[in-house]
């Protein structure tokens, strides 16, 4: 059905806006991250994931994203610190990236974009369930890892990658256990954070961004594997999952902060 959104020209972000009116907010995601721009607060301190392998349920091809869904019944994967007062539990993470390996990224570091950007993301339990903190300012966190292409690919990828052959079309799902995602961190805990969105419709504001400065690497035959997904359900016409990022939105005066000079 046409009015359900996505990343092409007729239901693309230039046009969530016409079913989804907080696409047009003022602390929309993502954003252009500009260091000259970004204020160093030392009262910020580190922030903590303390993540149980056995959370990990299963992945999962939505036609939009590559998914790992995480339990969150209680207070099992956890993150902690940072800008975040409480833990905030995990549920899911997922990745946005480019039809190239120039692109894909849905935030932009001066002006650089990187191939991928992996999204963990949580929801604070004080809001009774993850639909209810969709409605609060500080009902969740996500932390963005950025992936770049080098030459000494992070073999903790792996694991995802290897999954990708069973769930190739929309739909399929398969079980993807005993995983600690915490693995898939760079060495550097330096961060930038500011509120913003959902990237995705209905893009509501209650997204607390905590994005990781040091990017990890991947190689360019894993990012080709990210590439080899299917939008399309098992017996429809082939449709590359690709380019299922959002532009920069406008940062309408919010202050980026850092954890680093
Ligand atoms: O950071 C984000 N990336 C996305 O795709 C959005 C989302 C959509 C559904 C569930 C969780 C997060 S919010
Ligand atoms: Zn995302």
């Amino acid at each position: 059905a046409q009015s359900v959104w996505g990343y092409d020209s007729d239901n693309g972000p230039e046009r969530w806006h016409e079913n989804y009116p907080l696409a047009k907010g003022d602390k929309q995601s993502p954003i252009e991250i500009n260091s000259k721009d970004v204020q160093h607060d030392s009262s910020l301190s580190s922030w903590h994931a303390s993540y149980d392998p056995g959370a990990a349920k299963t992945i999962l091809n939505n036609g939009r994203t590559c998914r790992v869904v995480f339990d969150d019944t209680f207070d099992r994967s956890v993150l902690r610190g940072g800008p975040l007062s409480g833990a905030y539990r995990l549920r899911q993470l997922h990745l946005h990236w480019g039809s190239c390996d120039q692109h894909g990224s849905e935030h932009v570091i001066d002006g650089v974009k990187y191939a991928a950007e992996l999204h963990m993301v949580h929801w604070n339990p004080k809001h009774g369930n993850f639909a209810g903190a969709l409605k609060q300012p500080d009902g969740v966190a996500v932390v963005g890892i950025f992936l770049k292409v080098g030459q000494t690919p992070k073999p903790e990828m792996k694991r995802i990658l290897e999954e990708i052959e069973n769930i190739k079309t929309k739909g399929k799902e398969a079980p993807f256990l005993h995983f600690d995602p915490s693995i898939l961190f760079p060495k550097s805990r330096d961060y930038w954070t500011y509120h913003g969105s959902f990237t995705t419709p209905p893009c509501e504001e209650c997204i607390t961004w905590i994005l990781l400065r040091e990017p990890i690497e991947v190689s360019s035959d894993q990012m080709a594997k990210l590439r080899s997904l299917s939008k399309n359900s098992e017996n429809e016409p082939v449709s590359p999952l690709v380019d299922n990022w959002r532009p920069p939105q406008p940062l309408k005066g919010r202050i980026v902060r850092a954890s680093f000079k």
